[in-house]
């Protein structure tokens, strides 16, 4: 849990450090402080007020450096709460934003939020409100067992014996309600991931699943965590009851073994100073149990800090894509892939198997097959979204595992079928794609990607805002401006998945209008679906299964009727059908 910790300090280490000693000095004084009763006591109860009043004196001194030494430790506790919270989510921003594309699946992405959010602040206020309280709690009775010894040996002895026995009661009822708090964690986050799912499909689920049939998904999720939640509740109460009698079984045991003693004496010579001596020890072991019980009522809180932590351990650990000590650069914009194989994760089906590609610079290829045949995932390799498993992708002749993530990046542009517009204008998201664009060049890739004519209809023009993810957009809109966003980056390769339906015939002529403009200039992978995108292209690629089971020029695939001529057919096939006049009145010719 500390390494942790430690872990999401970083370089403010230092101030975790400082407050660690002090807290420890703290609690040292703490301790020494109730120590002074004895020789206080000792004076008063042998009625020697004048020997008692300079210790009387260290007591006050030492409750007031306590107490102000109390509010140095907290805000110590404080700073490192706020270096967690700050240097620990910019450690985060920074670890995901190397890991691949591929890692942010629904439930990872749900944990990064509930992790960025919840957990860093749980995890945040532990030294202020926690470890304070624990570090003296387990710091100031190691003193006055210290002085127990002194007192009475036997009391000493049982009270030294019983520490590492209640760390051990402490461990296994932590070890008890983790699992639990485990599960309640994950079933969160999963509820977190189902509220936002249900909030973004509203439409989708109300039109397949009913009125009630749409909460149905999230109301699982509910009693899941609720499930859980009851489950944690119940352990963790018990948890806490386990250490508190714990903690009250050592004080009965020091309490007989004081009496014993005590009777011991009774028994043969039992004088003033043996009842006295007695009389104090149980004072100090009425004094070592307060912050031990305070201990015990903190192992609930540790233990959720833990689970937070774990969770951050999570994605921390989460390997990412490494990058090249010596970077190199390309010498072209050729794409070529070297008997690529590759699966989503060790236990998953291979999804490309021995796939060699060659695509010369400035050439169009299209990549045609069935659903699932692998082509999306083929062009993702490429843009490096995740690193093959055998292998290897060239770019210009380079590894793209040699050359450094934000290179690769310049050399590649993308225009996929799940483009994401940021709320802003349209203006902000085409920049995107270069940020220093000048308006010369925005206006040239808005005409391109046929934005223009959006741009013209809006009452605000370029400056309209798209709302959250482009939502006050149709989806061919959306899909042209991040073309434009594509187009003004102005990079050697350009990796398109050409939509089957999100297009209306207008946005697809746009997208054959930039193919067909680029073409020549730009290296161009396109996932194509439309048979004049494939009639356009220099080769044509079919993907089966993962394998290349055809390749070739347009004439050579037609002429050799294989499975690009049967393709050629379906489509024709498709194209064949036209809505009439007489299907606007019920039937379809
Ligand atoms: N993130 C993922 N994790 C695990 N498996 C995946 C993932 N993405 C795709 N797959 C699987 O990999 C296989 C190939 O998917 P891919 O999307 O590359 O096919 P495709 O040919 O592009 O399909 P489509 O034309 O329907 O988009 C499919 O079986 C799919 O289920």
């Amino acid at each position: 849990m500390l390494k942790m910790f430690i872990q999401l300090l970083g370089k403010d280490l230092a101030l975790f450090r400082r407050y660690v000693y002090m807290a420890l000095i703290y609690g040292v004084l703490c301790g020494l402080t109730v120590t002074v009763l004895v020789p206080i006591l000792t004076q008063l109860l042998s009625g020697n007020l004048p020997a008692a009043v300079p210790w009387l004196v260290v007591l006050l001194i030492g409750i007031a450096t306590c107490w102000g030494l109390r509010r140095y430790v907290e805000q110590a506790g404080v700073r490192v709460g706020v270096a967690v919270l700050q240097g620990g989510r910019h450690r985060l921003g920074e670890h995901v934003a190397r890991l691949p594309v591929g890692w942010f699946t629904p439930s990872n992405t749900a944990r990064l939020s509930h992790v960025a959010t919840q957990g860093m602040m749980a995890v945040a206020q532990l030294p202020a409100h926690v470890f304070t309280p624990v570090i003296t709690g387990v710091v100031a009775p190691v003193i006055i067992i210290i002085a127990l010894f002194v007192l009475h040996g036997p009391l000493g002895l049982t009270a030294l014996v019983a520490l590492p026995l209640l760390a051990g009661v402490f461990f296994l009822t932590t070890k008890l309600a983790r699992r639990a708090d485990n599960a309640f964690q994950r079933h969160f986050a999963d509820t977190s991931q189902r509220v936002v799912e249900f909030a973004q499909a509203q439409s989708v689920l109300r039109a397949f699943s009913g009125e009630s049939g749409s909460t149905r998904f999230l109301e699982k999720a509910v009693a899941k965590q609720h499930r859980s939640g009851v489950r944690l509740a119940c352990l963790s109460a018990l948890s806490a009851l386990l250490n508190a009698w714990t903690v009250q079984v050592v004080f009965a045991v020091l309490l007989v073994v004081a009496m014993l003693g005590m009777n011991i004496h009774l028994g043969g010579t039992l004088t003033e100073e043996n009842i006295i001596g007695a009389t104090i020890a149980l004072l100090l072991v009425s004094r070592l149990i307060d912050p031990l019980l305070e201990v015990a009522n903190y192992g609930e809180v540790l233990r959720s800090a833990r689970g937070q932590l774990d969770e951050i351990h999570h994605i921390l650990s989460a390997t990412p894509l490494p990058e090249p000590r010596a970077p190199r650069s390309p010498c072209s914009a050729a794409i070529e892939l070297r008997d690529v194989h590759f699966r989503y994760a060790p236990r998953e089906p291979a999804v490309l198997n021995s796939v060699s590609l060659y695509i010369a610079p400035g050439s169009m290829t299209a990549l045609i097959g069935e659903s699932g045949s692998g082509k999306t995932t083929l062009a993702r390799l490429i843009a490096r979204f995740f690193d093959v498993e055998r292998g290897s992708i060239l770019i210009g002749d380079v590894d793209v595992r040699q050359m450094s993530s934000v290179h690769l990046a310049s050399q590649i542009s993308q225009i996929f079928q799940d483009n994401y517009l940021f709320t802003g204008s349209i203006a902000d998201n085409i920049r995107i794609g270069k940020p220093d664009a000048s308006d010369a060049e925005m206006t040239e890739a808005a005409h391109q990607a046929g934005v223009s004519e959006i741009i013209e209809r809006l009452p605000q023009g370029i400056d309209t805002q798209v709302g959250e993810g482009g939502a006050r957009l149709s989806g061919g809109e959306r899909q042209r401006i991040a073309i434009a966003r594509a187009l003004i980056k102005n990079s050697p390769i350009l990796l398109v998945d050409e939509a089957t339906a999100a297009l209306d015939a207008e946005n697809q002529a746009a997208i054959a209008e930039v193919l067909a403009q680029l073409r020549g200039h730009r290296t161009i992978l396109v996932i194509a679906h439309q048979l004049s995108t494939v009639a356009m292209a220099d080769q044509i690629v079919v993907l089966d299964g993962g394998q290349i089971v055809e390749q070739g020029s347009p004439e050579q695939l037609r002429a050799s009727q294989g499975r690009y001529a049967q393709f050629l057919s379906q489509r024709q096939a498709a194209k064949g059908w036209r809505i009439t006049q007489d299907d606007a009145d019920g039937a379809c010719s």
